[in-house]
């Protein structure tokens, strides 16, 4: 049986922390939520992607405005709450930012990190579950890849954050054995809640094929600019492992559970299906389930951007007992189904039935 946790899920009105909420809750675990609101909608009343996580599970969440920059806040949380384990999602993760501002990418997710690590230490909570990607392993050696492959030859920014908070925290578990910690490198997050209620709603630019791609088909983008069509893939263009966020979502829940269990200090688990889809494929799927025409528009390959990226995700099956369940078909409609509900993303000024700050 899984033990129940209180879980603080850092950066949980983003797009994957709202999904991994409501699979949490619905699991029957406790949520402390925060969120500095650098990229997902939200203010100091709380957060519509968490009012809705309430609305689908029927549960209540703990909400805080907060930051992980901000050692002594995140202190006062751990004072107020018997914080169990420790979900880090709280991160920027723009490429092409993370290269015009190194040093604050590597503020906000390193330091970000070091905070969050210390003031666990100092309420004795050992137990986390690290946002990771598959950003770490750069241009792959061979496919598909294996969580034994080598890592840190990345040519952009926000990837060596991801890489350093890595080794931090290999040094960090060969030091003190009493971390029980859990990396998931994630593949291509895609899709969204299937009741459709919350999805993806970036407060900066949308630069990812799916969500561009939607915005394209609702007519609010006039083109998809295809980044290369001169890859040594079946068709030309880049191919990807994309992963349906509740997929995703679950794997944390599963990563949560091993950790109650057992004393593994620290693991590494990639979270894809394990299958390449090229970008033209999926542009195929999604005119075909949302009966819409994608125009599209060939250019030059994008910089930074590797050929080909594909999980083997045996490890986590084996001791995450994980696998996905949604079909590229089912994160295309989910996906859509959230776009088209919610043409606009959430609404920006709401009030929430959260509980904020600890107060209905
Ligand atoms: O407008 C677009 C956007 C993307 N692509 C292509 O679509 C594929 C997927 O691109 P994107 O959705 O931007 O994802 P990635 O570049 O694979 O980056 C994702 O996956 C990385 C791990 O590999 C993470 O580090 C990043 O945070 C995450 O955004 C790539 O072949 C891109 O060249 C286009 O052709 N046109």
């Amino acid at each position: 049986m899984p033990k129940l946790k209180t879980v603080l899920v850092t950066g949980g009105a983003g797009y994957i922390g709202s999904h991994c909420v409501v699979d949490l809750l619905q699991a029957g675990h406790e949520v402390v939520a925060i969120d500095n609101f650098a990229n997902a909608v939200g203010d100091e009343e709380g957060s519509p992607a968490l009012r809705r996580a309430e609305t689908i599970t029927g549960k209540n969440i703990t909400f805080y405005k907060a930051d992980v920059l901000d050692k002594a806040q995140i202190m006062k949380i751990f004072d107020r709450h018997s914080i169990d384990c420790v979900i880090h999602f709280a991160a920027l993760k723009a490429v092409g930012e993370s290269m015009q501002q190194p040093l604050l990418y590597y503020q906000n997710n390193l330091l970000g990190m070091l905070n969050l690590l210390e003031v666990m230490r100092s309420h004795n909570c050992y137990q986390m579950v690290f946002s990771s990607s598959c950003t770490v392993y750069g241009e792959p050696e061979y496919l598909p890849i294996t969580e034994t492959h080598p890592t840190g030859k990345i040519t952009n920014v926000y990837g060596r954050t991801k890489y350093f908070i890595e080794e931090m925290l290999k040094d960090l578990s060969a030091a003190d054995e009493k971390w029980n910690i859990i990396s998931l490198r994630y593949f291509n997050p895609v899709g969204a809640h299937p009741s459709g209620m919350i999805g993806e709603d970036p407060t900066k630019e949308f630069t990812n094929l799916m969500p561009f791609m939607a915005q394209v088909a609702l007519g609010k983008k006039p083109v998809l600019t295809v980044f290369g069509s001169d890859y040594n893939t079946p068709d030309g263009t880049g191919v990807r492992d994309y992963i349906h966020v509740m997929d995703l979502a679950s794997g944390h829940v599963a990563a949560l559970n091993l950790l109650s269990n057992n004393h593994i200090r620290l693991k590494v688990y990639n979270l894809g299906t394990g299958k390449g889809v090229s970008v033209k494929e999926l542009v195929n799927v999604f005119e075909k389930v949302t009966n819409t025409k994608i125009p599209l528009k060939y250019v030059e390959r994008r910089l930074g951007d590797i050929t080909a990226m594909w999980a083997d995700a045996t490890l986590a099956k084996e001791e995450l007992g994980w696998t996905t369940r949604y079909s590229v078909e089912e994160m295309c409609t989910d996906f859509w189904r959230w776009q088209t509900m919610n043409p606009d993303g959430y609404p920006k000024k709401s009030k929430t039935s959260v509980i904020v700050n600890g107060k209905s």
